[in-house]
């Protein structure tokens, strides 16, 4: 049985990251991956998303703003089986650079998937493989709702896996997938719903961003249908028929479940182990990622923590350096995470909404700043997408505990806002820094 320092399970963003630190750090790492290396991010997430995010934007772009900017542009329907071709060819790519990356700070790459037969063996393909440590880092898997008909139409996976634009699309949930493949769809032409079970999506996002959307959505064309709970589906002529519980009901070429994922511990033989997991079925971990087995470790969405990519990343990096590079201390703060979600326009938050912090500090002073306004790229055009943005204050400092942002531009002004508040910057700093004009950044520093 080939012996390592650590074996890495899952190949996606917090299983390579973790692989290639310690490799970096002169382990000798085993890194096991079932499928196509990069994992969800890579190859049915973020990058791919981002990609037809963008595509959606510019057709808008050329669709709603270009001839008022004098360009004489005629847009003929979009090839979407090109942009398909293209996006993977790019997907194809990354795969390359990840394994060079890998090879390059000497991990050995197993493809597989991986089962624990002992508290510190794994066996692949009928080989067994132990390590001193071994890192769980397989990543969630999505669910469909159990009513009848759920096997029909597809999921964000199948969303990827589209060679034809659906002229007709339902979309089912409330969360960060169903707001951005609604967006996406719509953007490109679909004439497209988007059903969620409440009085509206996203609604761990502050008040002010999801009324902004939701108004922006609806102006889009996005028809949204509120309280309604998915009840079966029917098979018709030309798709599917969905029916809610309130009675109504959408006929629609295709539609795309998005209710959510959770951790995935298939075929893992954790019962091999002392592993146990939350109440969740999410693995249990400490602050440094230790489960409950002395030796084995889980970072990313099998934690089910905060299941963004730079958090996995972040997780598994640090768990790293505490284990071979002497940093006893290294953990991830799990406190005060930037995030964006990918909307028409986008959305960027960090910190605490208005209401978590009023929640969270009863009886303490918290002031709330906000701006409304329309980005100056719009000056000229007849759209007049507005931006919102907030910022909650705590305290007699007025200690920035929360900022908020829809609208143009948003997903790339966080970051740098994000190291403010990370570093417990105060109303008075943001007052302080010199406004860059003219853009929308600005008005973050300059609220009243
Ligand atoms: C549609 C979509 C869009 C997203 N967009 C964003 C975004 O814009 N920004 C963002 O930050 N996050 C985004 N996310 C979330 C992000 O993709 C995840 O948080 C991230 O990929 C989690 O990384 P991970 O390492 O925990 O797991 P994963 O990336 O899922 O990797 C897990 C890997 O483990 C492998 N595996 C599983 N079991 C085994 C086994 N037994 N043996 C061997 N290998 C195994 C799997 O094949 C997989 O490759 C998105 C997710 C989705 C679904
Ligand atoms: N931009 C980004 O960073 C990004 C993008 C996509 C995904 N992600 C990550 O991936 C995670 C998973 O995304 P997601 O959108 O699948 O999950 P989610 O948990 O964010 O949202 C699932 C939604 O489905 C709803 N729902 C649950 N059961 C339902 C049912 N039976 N019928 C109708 N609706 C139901 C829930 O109320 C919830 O709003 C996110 O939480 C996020 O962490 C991040």
């Amino acid at each position: 049985m080939e012996s390592f320092d650590y074996i890495v399970i899952g190949g996606g963003s917090g299983g390579i990251a973790s692989a290639n630190r310690a490799g970096m750090r002169g382990a000798k790492v085993l890194l096991i991956e079932g499928s196509d290396i990069g994992g969800t991010c890579v190859n049915v997430g973020c990058v791919p998303k981002k990609v037809m995010w963008s595509a959606s934007e510019m057709r808008s772009m050329m669709l709603k703003q270009a001839k008022e900017y004098g360009f004489d542009v005629t847009l003929e329907d979009v090839d979407f089986s090109r942009l398909v071709a293209n996006r993977q060819t790019y997907i194809e790519r990354l795969h390359g650079l990840y394994m060079k990356g890998l090879a390059s700070n000497g991990v050995t790459v197993i493809h597989g998937f991986a089962k624990f037969t002992a508290e510190k063996t794994v066996e692949v393909g009928g080989e067994s493989y132990t390590a001193k440590h071994i890192l769980i880092a397989t990543g969630g898997k999505i669910i469909r709702p159990n009513i009848p008909g759920s096997e029909y139409g597809i999921d964000s996976n199948g969303f990827f896996e589209l060679t034809e634009m659906p002229k007709s699309v339902a979309v089912v949930g409330a969360g960060y997938i169903a707001v951005e493949i609604a967006g996406v769809l719509n953007g490109l032409g679909s004439d497209t719903h988007l059903a969620f079970r409440k009085e509206s999506f996203l609604r761990e996002f502050d008040d002010l961003v999801i009324s902004g959307l939701t108004e922006s959505y609806e102006k889009q064309g996005i028809h949204l249908h509120a309280h309604s709970v998915p009840q079966k589906v029917e098979q018709t002529d030309s798709g599917y028929e969905l029916f809610f519980e309130n009675g109504q009901s959408l006929k629609v070429d295709e539609i795309i479940w998005a209710i959510g994922r959770v951790p995935n511990l298939d075929q893992l033989g954790l019962e091999n182990t002392q592993v146990k997991l939350t109440d969740k079925k999410a693995i249990k971990v400490d602050d440094y990622q230790n489960t409950t087995q002395t030796g084995i470790y889980a970072v990313g969405d099998v934690i089910d923590k905060i299941n963004l990519t730079p958090v996995a990343i972040a997780a598994g990096r640090r768990l790293s350096e505490r284990l071979f590079n002497g940093q006893t201390t290294a953990r991830l703060d799990y406190e005060t995470v930037p995030t964006v979600v990918f909307s028409h326009p986008t959305i960027g938050t960090v910190g605490l909404t208005e209401k978590e912090a009023r929640e969270m500090y009863p009886g303490e002073k918290i002031t709330i700043y906000t701006s409304t306004f329309t980005p100056m790229q719009y000056a000229i055009t007849e759209i007049r997408e507005k931006c919102h943005m907030k910022l909650v204050c705590l305290g007699d400092d007025e200690k920035v505990i929360g900022l908020h942002g829809l609208g143009l531009g948003v997903d790339e002004m966080l970051q740098g806002f994000a190291v403010a508040i990370k570093m417990g910057a105060t109303k008075a700093d943001f007052d302080n820094t010199v406004a860059i004009h003219p853009t929308g950044a600005e008005e973050f520093v300059t609220m009243r």
